[in-house]
């Protein structure tokens, strides 16, 4: 097999404040190779967000190893090769929805001729073909998540990091979203990270998961979920999907 695209080992970060430790991230180790859709699941606090931004270059940790880029290739350098999803869009109130997808190519530098191209390209795969030159009060909720992922495809990022990316659309909302994610996941053969504190979310969307757990943080698990592809909603009825929903209920001790 490839070496992985991001391997950790022992992970462990620790805020401190003054005197005060607050240790956030232990034991994480995990191996997350090109093109595997990996989802971060536990419950608040256990370090989930942490974990992210670690991966995205914005905090650094505090003891074991962390290795991104696999190896051959150009170093990884995660302002250019990471894009992130966040729980709000965050789409600038201002700017039309096609300038928010490019706000990447511009603080970026990129050129910004071959991005219009790219950016309306991922408009159309994001389902917002026609949606260009509105305003972001102009789109639904969804709509609106669907810009942001488009915006953190634009520079055609290796990594896409996604916290909590559906917690803040209904539910219905959501689970179309989750079809969506998975589309455009085959569609970009990317690899994506994706938080998320919905047990079912992180099994329907995983080919792998880890389970993170608080008091003290530490990863639970890490395990692949081998369910059929392409995922149709109705293999949440199906047994294996219960089997492991109840695998990671056991391990975060819900009854
Ligand atoms: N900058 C910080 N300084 C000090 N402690 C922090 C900081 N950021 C997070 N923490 C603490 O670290 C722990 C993990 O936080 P983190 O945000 O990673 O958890 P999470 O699993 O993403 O939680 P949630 O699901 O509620 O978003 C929490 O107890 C939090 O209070």
């Amino acid at each position: 097999m490839s070496d992985p695209l991001i391997r950790m080992r022992q992970l462990r970060k620790v805020y401190r404040k003054k005197a005060e430790e607050f240790l956030a991230v232990s034991d994480v180790s995990m191996d997350i190779h090109e093109g595997d859709m990996v989802s971060l699941v536990g419950p608040s606090g256990c370090g989930k967000s942490t974990l992210l931004k670690i991966l995205a270059g914005l905090h650094g940790h505090d003891g074991g190893v962390l290795q991104i880029g696999g190896t051959g290739g150009a170093a990884f350098n995660p302002g250019r090769d990471v894009g992130m999803v966040f729980q709000q869009p965050l789409l600038l109130k201002w700017r039309t929805v096609i300038d928010n997808v490019l706000l990447p190519v511009d603080i970026l530098g990129l050129p910004r001729k071959a991005a219009v191209e790219r950016a309306h390209a991922l408009l159309e795969m994001v389902g917002l073909t026609g949606f260009a030159d509105k305003l972001p009060y102009e789109l639904s909720g969804g709509m609106q998540q669907r810009a942001a992922i488009a915006r953190a495809l634009i520079h055609d990022p290796k990594l896409i990091l996604m916290d909590e990316p559906f917690g803040a659309l209904d539910a219905l909302t959501r689970e179309k979203m989750n079809l969506e994610m998975l589309r455009i996941w085959e569609e970009t053969g990317k690899t994506f990270v994706v938080v998320t504190h919905s047990i079912q979310e992180a099994v329907f969307l995983g080919t792998h998961c880890a389970v993170l757990t608080a008091g003290p943080a530490r990863m639970a698990d890490f395990f692949p979920i081998e369910l059929p592809a392409p995922r149709r909603l109705h293999i949440k009825t199906n047994a294996e999907f219960g089997d492991y929903v109840r695998r990671i209920y056991d391990l975060l001790g819900v009854e």
